[in-house]
């Protein structure tokens, strides 16, 4: 399965790479001892040459010499020449890695590590030129702020920019390929053309793919000078040639095009956008109590005997709609069990499409199901959410507990939870629509990954341990659209979800209905 949508496979590919260290390190000292055989077998006739056969002739008395001189050109030669050693080190390292194929990241992968880093840069309004040294920087005021510290810092190289402008200019979107290609460019022409085997592009790839992703964007003069640029290192390119006669003509025609400017490509929710973006960099911004003071915190029991020894700190994040946080609602190790129980069973998260499912970029994650028979810890966490909520979540009144973990800036864009249409399969279940989400909070994050309301414009931080508790539907049974929310990308971090989804049926004597559309 995919590698990129679950930080915990990222994790595993850390041994894979071991091996394929491991590998290397075997056929360089392969390649190291042929290399020396070959340098004895060079010091030893190049000697020769220095003692014997000085003089011409005088050697070639003793028929000794004369016989290992021709057996030395008719055969030693020949067997060092021809020598299939260097093929078969290169074919065992090729078959130790193929072994690992399976293992390996695909192009899937790679494309999605990559828009996954332009995500962040967008949604954190993060500076490329910032990431490319390894910091995670946002310009406030024309001041460049870290909003993150990275304890080890990894600067990209210039083929790195080069594969992540790439993966953007061939889906046409060049405000993000302008800006990695030419971190690209500058870092190809630091390095002086320098060759490593293990770069996919070269500067030339670079200028080329930005020269024309400045003529996308309007900029013709701009992608001419970079043509001609290209065309110092690569003269008879008859593409670029034309490219070049094809700008000129461009630049002194009446009326050059104009330089449109970048603009972010649109997606979805290009509505909401800015509020989602704002609510993701200002994590955890929640109205203040002297903005609300209706707003509370306390010890909640919720007059289940259950809790009356152990009271759960509550606090209120919202009233309307009706979003509360739980602090300590799991303890550690019941988080790692739930966290290494679901593992096996972690699949590419789906989102309703119609009356299917289907995997998105709007959410990516992988997830498992727990039922209660998975592990005595599923029921214990039923039975914790049961006393809190007063509600029934005994399957199918509420669904089994989907575990999330995120991949590489993961997230999940604004969405409801209930069905929106009668088609949904959530009314598979035959219980209703889902009135109500339990979510727990599995892991803490170092940057990112809030939870955010955008209409009623708050987002909870990601604090560990907690659970966090909405009602999606009025007492009416409409969906309440307030609850519009979002997991924001993970900047820094491993960010584990659970969810408990609960639904309308089952809950007749617990939570009240009622007519009136305002409640
Ligand atoms: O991860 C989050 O913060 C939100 C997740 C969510 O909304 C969902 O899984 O439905
Ligand atoms: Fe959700």
């Amino acid at each position: 399965g995919e590698m990129y949508t679950s930080l915990l496979n990222v994790k595993q590919a850390i041994s894979v790479e071991r091996k394929l260290i491991d590998y290397l390190r075997t056929y360089i000292d392969q390649e190291l001892e042929r290399l020396e055989d070959i340098k004895r077998f060079y010091v030893k006739v190049s000697d020769l040459h220095t003692e014997l056969y000085k003089g011409p002739g005088t050697a070639m008395a003793n028929p000794l010499v004369a016989f290992t001189l021709i057996k030395r050109l008719h055969s030693e030669w020949l067997n060092v020449v021809y020598s299939n050693e260097a093929l078969e080190n290169t074919q065992a390292l090729r078959s130790s890695y193929e072994d690992k194929e399976a293992d390996l990241p695909k192009l899937e992968d790679l494309q999605g590590a990559a828009k996954g880093l332009m995500r962040l840069q967008d949604v954190y309004a993060l500076q490329v030129t910032s990431l490319v040294r390894g910091r995670f920087q946002r310009v406030s005021n024309g001041k460049p702020i870290d909003i993150y510290m990275p304890t080890v810092s990894v600067p990209l190289s210039g083929d790195d920019c080069f594969l992540v402008g790439k993966v953007a200019y061939e889906q046409e979107d060049y405000y993000h390929s302008v800006q990695w290609l030419e971190e690209s460019v500058r870092l190809f022409r630091g390095t002086g053309g320098e060759w490593s085997p293990e770069n996919e592009g070269t500067l030339e790839d670079a200028l080329d793919h930005l020269a024309f992703s400045h003529f996308k964007t309007g900029n013709v003069s701009y992608a001419l000078s970079l043509s001609q640029e290209l065309l110092h290192y690569d003269p008879m390119n008859g593409r670029v040639l034309q490219n070049v006669e094809k700008y000129e003509k461009l630049l002194v025609a009446a009326s050059p095009p104009r330089v449109s400017g970048l603009r972010r490509p649109t997606t979805k929710h290009v509505r909401t956008r800015d509020t989602y973006e704002r609510l993701c960099q200002t994590q955890g911004s929640q109205p203040m109590h002297f903005e609300n003071p209706r707003l509370f915190c306390d010890y909640f029991t919720n007059d289940n005997p259950g809790l009356l020894l152990l009271p759960v700190r509550r606090e209120v994040l919202s009233l309307q709609p009706y979003v509360v946080l739980y602090h300590n609602f799991i303890t550690d190790t019941e988080a790692e069990d739930v966290k290494r129980i679901a593992q096996p069973g972690l699949t590419r998260s789906v989102v309703a499409a119609g009356e299917k499912q289907a995997t998105a970029d709007y959410r990516i994650s992988k997830s498992a199901w727990l039922k209660d028979s998975a592990h005595s810890i599923v029921g214990k966490l039923d039975q914790r959410i049961s006393m809190l909520t007063g509600l029934n979540v005994k399957h199918p009144y509420g669904e089994y507990l989907q575990v999330v973990n995120y991949g590489i800036g993961g997230h999940y864009e604004p969405h409801f939870d209930h069905a929106t249409s009668p088609s949904s399969p959530v009314f598979k279940l035959k219980t209703g629509n889902r009135v109500a989400t339990f979510m727990i909070y599995l892991s803490s994050v170092d940057a990112g990954g809030s939870t955010a309301f955008i209409y009623a414009n708050f987002s909870a931080p990601v604090v560990e341990k907690a659970a966090i508790f909405w009602w999606n539907l009025h007492r009416n049974g409409q969906g309440d659209v307030d609850t519009l929310h979002a997991g924001c990308p993970v900047l820094i971090g491993d960010k584990w979800v659970a969810n408990k989804w609960i639904h309308e049926y089952g809950q007749e004597f617990q939570h009240r209905c009622s007519l009136n559309p305002e409640e």
